[in-house]
């Protein structure tokens, strides 16, 4: 879907425009393409934190239609930690800086050995990482 995220700071931002492909309603972006860029966008700060870790739940209020071909802006930032708990915001924003969605999300930290689980080699960034989690 062409998500663009910058860490800017302690903020990742990012830019995104949904089309067809992420259609639910006609001419409106479905509910599980808005929450994959929520969920990329707090994903990403985990690089700010440089904590592995993963989602164990997401919480999405939409609050607008997310309409097709709008270029939408996704900023996502850390509220707080609580051991290995992290809470992670993000807010998807029309070109009017309407709030047309946000979340809320709960990750957890992990030891990099979980994402060995997947059964692909770790990205050699990834190697410096960790020293944070499990927290
Ligand atoms: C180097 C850079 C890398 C960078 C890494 C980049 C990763 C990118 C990730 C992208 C985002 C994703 O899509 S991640 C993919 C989607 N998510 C997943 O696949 C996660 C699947 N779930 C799991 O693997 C597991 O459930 C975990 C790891 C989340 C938790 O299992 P666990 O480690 O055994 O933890 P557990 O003992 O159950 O729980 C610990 C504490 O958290 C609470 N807790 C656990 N789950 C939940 C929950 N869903 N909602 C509320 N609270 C919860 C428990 O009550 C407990 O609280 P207390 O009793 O201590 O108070």
């Amino acid at each position: 879907m062409g998500l663009r995220l910058r860490v800017d700071g302690d903020v990742v931002r990012g830019e995104v425009t949904f089309d067809r492909r992420q259609q639910g309603a006609p001419g409106i972006a479905h509910g599980g393409a808005v929450t994959t860029v929520l969920d990329d966008a707090v994903a990403s700060l985990l690089v700010v934190l440089e904590t592995p870790a993963v989602t164990a739940n997401i919480h999405v209020d939409f609050r607008a239609p997310t309409l097709l071909h709008h270029p939408m802006t996704v900023e996502a930032r850390a509220t707080g930690r609580d051991g290995r708990k992290l809470h992670l915001t993000a807010r998807l924003l029309d070109e009017r800086a309407t709030v047309v969605a946000e979340a809320q999300a709960l990750f957890l930290a992990v030891d990099l050995e979980h994402f060995a689980k997947g059964g692909e080699a770790l990205p050699e960034a990834w190697s410096g990482w960790g020293a944070n989690a499990p927290g």
